[in-house]
């Protein structure tokens, strides 16, 4: 693709399909009053997650931070590790990018959700070595519904589109995972107070 053409891919409005736009009774999302200020990294929800955990050595390693209202950034190095093609990134991985990033807009809300659908938009070829910088944002809430979206740009917060996201995640209580998961995770999880607390705190959403 020419870089006139790249330029028109990155302006145009991502393509969503009907069940990621807001329904007329979707409202503004509320940054909650408890939300790390702007600024601070939100650190990981979960130390083994592939997408933001600390304690995972196969993982993308994004540190989110918190911006004004609800929206966060975040920076994803590509790593020899992500190729699909020769030198580039895979397209999967930098969906998983844009999922965790999206994901951590829901600390922001302090609601405990789930991707229920993902739509990504691959506007240009993202090189190993190069930085990707996300910026997501909440865009609407309806019911359980959380309706966001975001954009990855190669370089700097400035620089050129490469990817694009919109999505839809849905609330969950903790019961989600403690029905779902493997029980050696969850019992690792439920051993470990801190981190019950902390699943607890955003489940009660005051
Ligand atoms: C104490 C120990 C705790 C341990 C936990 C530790 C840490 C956890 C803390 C936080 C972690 C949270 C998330 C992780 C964060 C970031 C990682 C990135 C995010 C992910 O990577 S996360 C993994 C991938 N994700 C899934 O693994 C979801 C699999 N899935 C399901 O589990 C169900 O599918 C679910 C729950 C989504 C819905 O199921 P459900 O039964 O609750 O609700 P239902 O189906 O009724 O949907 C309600 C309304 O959403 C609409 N809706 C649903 N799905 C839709 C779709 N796909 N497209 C369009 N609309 C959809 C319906 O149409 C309806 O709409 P309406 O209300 O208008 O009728």
């Amino acid at each position: 693709m020419s870089n006139d053409n790249r330029q028109e891919a990155a302006a145009r409005p991502p393509s969503g399909s009907a069940s990621l736009i807001p329904p007329p009774d979707a409202t503004a999302p509320v940054r909650h009053p408890d939300a790390p200020a702007p600024g601070e990294l939100l650190g990981s929800h979960y130390e083994h997650c592939f997408g933001c955990g600390g304690l995972q050595p196969h993982g993308l390693h994004l540190e989110a931070r918190a911006r004004e209202g609800v929206r966060v950034t975040a920076e994803f190095t590509v790593r020899p590790a992500h190729q699909g093609a020769p030198g580039l990134a895979h397209g999967g991985v930098l969906a998983t990018a844009l999922d965790e990033t999206l994901g951590s807009l829901n600390w922001l809300l302090r609601v405990i959700a789930v991707t229920g659908r993902l739509e990504t938009d691959f506007v240009r070829p993202v090189p190993v070595d190069s930085v990707l910088h996300l910026d997501a944002e909440v865009n609407a809430v309806a019911g359980r519904k959380i309706y966001c979206s975001a954009v990855g740009r190669i370089g700097s917060p400035e620089g050129p589109v490469a990817v694009r996201a919109s999505a839809l995640f849905i609330e969950v209580k903790v019961d989600h995972f403690i029905d779902n998961g493997r029980s050696e995770e969850i019992q690792a999880v439920m051993a470990d107070p801190d981190q019950v607390r902390r699943t607890r705190a955003f489940e009660v959403n005051p």
